[in-house]
């Protein structure tokens, strides 16, 4: 008689299993900061889905115009976009163990990003910050963003409100965020 071995994969990429934390919070509320803390005392790889759709206009690829344009008005790229350069990126980093910061940023993103990888998050690290403190801090970045402008800002603020806020409540629901409050220096 045949022997069933019946092997459940789970988070599996390729031939590695690997460990993700997304890493959510309103837009200036301390991802990419708080990422390369991490990065330092925990060894996980730090990949931004907002570095890498920049990257991706600065290669000149095809669809370069069209994610500049998105988020210039800082709407949300296409799940597919994002999904292939996160998983590019982690198929050719050697590490096993990532931080997804700033993704998935809807409902729609999240289960794709789920049946296309397979892959689920261990946990989610939840930024929580005034709006006041966030506003603040992005018209002070001064790293060149086009979307670091006050007009770009609101928008940037609704869709984080109505879109990406429903995520994290999914992931609670699931007892998976944890949750950082961050306060203001006039708090
Ligand atoms: N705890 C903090 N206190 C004060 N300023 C901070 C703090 N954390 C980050 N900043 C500053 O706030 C700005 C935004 O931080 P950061 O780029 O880490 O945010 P982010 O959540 O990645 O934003 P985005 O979603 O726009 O990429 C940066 O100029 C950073 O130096
Ligand atoms: O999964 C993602 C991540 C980002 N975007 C777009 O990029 C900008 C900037 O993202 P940051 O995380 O603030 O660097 C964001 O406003 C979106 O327009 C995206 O579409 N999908
Ligand atoms: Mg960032």
């Amino acid at each position: 008689t045949a022997n069933i071995i019946l092997v459940v994969a789970e988070n599996m990429l390729g031939d590695k299993k690997v460990t993700v934390v997304f890493v959510l919070g309103g837009p200036g509320s301390g991802k990419g900061t708080q990422c390369s803390n991490i990065v330092e005392h925990f060894g996980f790889t730090h990949l931004s889905a907002g570095d890498l759709l920049r990257a991706e206009i600065k290669s000149g690829s095809e669809n370069g115009t069209m994610i500049e344009n998105m988020i210039k008005e800082g709407k949300i790229v296409p799940s597919e976009v994002t999904i292939k350069l996160l998983q590019q990126a982690m198929i050719k980093n050697e590490n096993d163990k990532f931080l997804i910061d700033g993704f998935p940023r809807n409902e729609e993103n999240r289960a794709a990003f789920e049946n296309v990888t397979k892959i689920s998050p261990a946990f989610v690290l939840f930024f929580n910050c005034s709006e006041e403190e966030m506003e603040r801090r992005l018209l002070g970045r001064n790293e060149g963003r086009v979307d670091d402008n006050i007009e770009t800002i609101r928008k940037r603020f609704k869709v984080f409100v109505e879109s990406s806020l429903p995520v994290i409540e999914y992931y609670d629901a699931k007892d998976k965020v944890k949750k950082v409050l961050l306060h203001s220096h006039n708090d």
